[in-house]
């Protein structure tokens, strides 16, 4: 994986008012490592990270100069079809946020990485032949717990579930719709054709990020924000639909093929004198009715692969090669420190429901290094089940060549979080420093 590290600059207050001693080394191979101490005074001995991190920019660089070094070259890898992601790592209030989707939507100086993207994909496209009538499915979601809340569709509430066909499937509640019908919504992708549309859409979907009170300060994002920039045309996103019109009409007649089922295994069973379940000699299992029900539910799931296929076929077939491919962007929840010093004013503060949702922030972050850190070694097992959070990015981390994840850690220079920046130094070397 590619590990970069960025100081964000110290904020005007009190609290910040000293800097921790830090130099940066690069190595013969061009990799860079970082010593910090708490102060710059000679008896404060330093610690030094291994040679992991690609650049490690200053305070004084802006989201405009970590885009041009960090993101854009990934640009045209995409075009030709490969999927991308970045995640924005670093204990709360160390600046990830302000990386990946920034605070400032009109400078295009100040713009986050995401936003930035999407406008130079735009720029590419929109001035290359035969690819004008692309544009840009935006998805966007967070985390929080177990649960997901998809932004584009009024934080509608979603869950992460492993499919019949292991794959993760992140969806809303089963909706009652007109006539019975039900209708099981995905998380929404809306397509945007153009930038203003895409900044417009993501600046409104951002309104509904929760925030809360993390062990720096008040305004935290104490969930993981997943934007997903895909390349797409109008037929794969009208394939799309169909796809998920399909698999909710399965989701009745499976339920209902599975109920038959139980129902005649129930009925062909009795309690004996004894307590023991023994066969009901007076009952036939209906078989009539269990086969009717199994061939409607395989003539749906025939109906769900033949949409799979379609998009598959499109996606192959593509005049463009990048069609189908995948930019994602995570502003990862902040990793909590609570007995470091300088949190624990803060700390004291929240109440029993954010310190454990701190606790399990924290230990997301431990799983997903455990996954980095098998991915990027080719080992034969990936810990992906050992949290939802790894979970959701199984399927990304499966279709992304190695050289394209990138990890941002985003460092405080404020000696009150020397422990926190020394902390996620650490788990960033630890990721970047991976002999594969
Ligand atoms: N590189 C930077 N340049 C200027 N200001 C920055 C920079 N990084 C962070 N800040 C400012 O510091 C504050 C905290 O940053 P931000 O909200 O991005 O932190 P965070 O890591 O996302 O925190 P949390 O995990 O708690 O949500 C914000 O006011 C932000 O504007």
């Amino acid at each position: 994986m590619n590990v970069f590290a960025r100081w964000r600059p110290l904020a005007a207050t009190k609290a910040e008012a000293e800097e921790i001693d830090r130099r940066t080394d690069s190595d013969s191979r061009s990799l860079t490592s970082v010593s910090i101490k708490r102060k710059a005074s000679a008896a404060d001995r330093p610690w030094t990270s291994p040679a992991a991190f690609h650049t490690i920019f200053d305070p004084d660089d802006d989201n405009d100069k970590l885009y041009t070094d960090v993101v854009a070259p990934s640009v045209p890898r995409v075009l030709q079809g490969e999927n991308c992601s970045f995640f924005a790592y670093g204990h709360s209030g160390s600046g990830k946020t302000h990386t990946v989707i920034g605070y400032d939507f009109q400078e295009s100086k100040n713009l986050g990485l995401c936003l930035r993207a999407a406008k130079q994909l735009f720029d590419t496209l929109n001035s290359q032949k035969g690819c004008q009538e692309l544009g840009i499915g935006l998805s966007l979601f967070e985390l929080r717990r177990k649960t997901g809340f998809d932004l584009l569709n009024n934080r509608t509430q979603c869950y992460v579930r492993e499919g019949p066909d292991g794959k993760v499937h992140i969806r809303g509640d089963t909706e009652l719709m007109e006539g019975g019908k039900v209708r099981v919504r995905p998380i929404v992708q809306q397509p945007c054709w153009n930038f203003e549309s895409f900044q417009q859409k993501l600046v409104k979907a951002l309104e509904q990020r929760a925030t809360g009170s993390s062990s720096v300060h008040d305004q935290s994002s104490r969930t993981h924000a997943f934007l997903q920039l895909e390349i797409v045309n109008q037929s794969l996103m009208d394939t799309r639909h169909a796809l998920f019109d399909r698999q909710s009409e399965l989701v009745p007649v499976g339920k209902l093929a599975t109920d038959v089922m139980m129902e005649e295994d129930l009925k062909s069973v009795i309690r004996g004198l004894d307590g023991a379940w023994v066969l009901n000699r007076d009952y036939q299992k209906d078989q009539t009715r269990i086969d009717t029900i199994e061939a409607e539910k395989a003539r749906c799931e025939a109906r769900v692969s033949a949409a799979e296929e379609e998009i598959e076929a499109i996606i192959k077939s593509r005049s463009t090669p990048c069609l189908g491919a995948k930019m994602v962007f995570v502003d990862l929840a902040g990793a909590e420190y609570y007995e470091a010093d300088g949190f624990r004013s803060q700390a004291s503060k929240q109440t029993l429901q954010e310190r454990q949702e701190g606790r399990q922030i924290n230990s997301d972050l431990l799983a997903l290094k455990e996954v980095m850190r098998a991915w990027s070694q080719s080992r034969k097992r990936i810990p992906f089940r050992s949290s939802t959070l790894t979970m959701v990015l199984r399927e990304h981390f499966m279709s992304t060549g190695k050289g394209n994840s990138t990890i941002i850690v985003t460092l405080s220079p404020a000696a009150e979080h020397f422990a926190a920046t020394l902390n996620s130094l650490k788990y960033a070397s630890l990721v970047g420093a991976v002999k594969t």
